[in-house]
């Protein structure tokens, strides 16, 4: 989770923080949980700022039907299932039965928990267990680099028409415009962002927003 902004001055950071619709007292608490339960692995939730977006994001769109690939304490998976209908659905892809424990206790809390499915094991394979019909209104990318470039190709055929796909960490803290990084997850991402932009299936944003959000709708 970025307290910071690796993008903007501290200032302006805070400005925009000031300026933007705070997160209630169960996002706090989720917050304060992951910290306090998984403190190595707590900068891996979104900030909460990104789970005002992505809920503004479902109304915005009028999903129904959502996914998201990494759920790790359920931050986003949480701003996305109180954003849907009653009867909407969520469903949730992740490896871990330890972190996705805490999304399970904070679903129950926000009373949501029956719109959302998890299904554990490798998202490529979750996901290709999937009716490849279109199936989604929302996606949300927020799991382990490599394997992006598959997520995209899983999730595009499975999205309705003006659906739309969110794409975390997508700047990488700037390395992805680094040359002298070449990790598999910089490279990864690279090939990712390259791919999407000259994909004509979908109009696509890259948002200056928390670690670089694309954001991009199925035409
Ligand atoms: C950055 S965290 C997700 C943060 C989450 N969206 C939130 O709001 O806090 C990435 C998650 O992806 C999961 N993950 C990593 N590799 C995976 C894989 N191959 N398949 C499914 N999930 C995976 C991790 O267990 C972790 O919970």
């Amino acid at each position: 989770m970025a307290s910071s902004s690796a993008y903007l001055p501290e200032h302006l950071h805070a400005y925009t923080l000031a300026h933007t619709t705070p997160a209630d007292d169960l996002v706090g608490e989720l917050v304060a949980r992951t910290r306090e339960a998984l403190p190595e692995q707590s900068r891996m939730q979104i900030c909460p700022e990104q789970a005002t977006l992505l809920a503004m994001l479902t109304r915005l769109t009028g999903a129904r039907d959502a996914v998201e690939v990494g759920t790790f304490t359920g931050l986003s998976s949480l701003a996305v299932a109180r954003a849907l209908p009653a009867d909407g659905t969520m469903l949730c892809l992740d490896v871990s039965e330890e972190y996705t424990a805490i999304a399970r206790e904070f679903w129950a809390k926000a009373g949501v928990e029956d719109k959302v499915t998890l299904t554990l094991g490798p998202a490529v394979d979750s996901l290709a267990a999937l009716p490849d019909t279109p199936r989604f209104d929302l996606a949300f990318i927020d799991a382990d680099k490599v394997n992006y470039e598959r997520y995209w190709a899983a999730l595009l055929p499975r999205m309705r028409t003006g659906g739309v796909i969110v794409v975390d960490n997508v700047l990488w803290s700037g390395r992805v415009l680094d040359p002298a990084e070449d990790d598999a997850d910089t490279a990864a991402l690279r090939a990712f962002n390259a791919l999407v932009a000259r994909d004509h299936r979908v109009d696509t944003v890259m948002l200056l927003f928390a670690d670089g959000l694309t954001v991009a709708r199925k035409r």
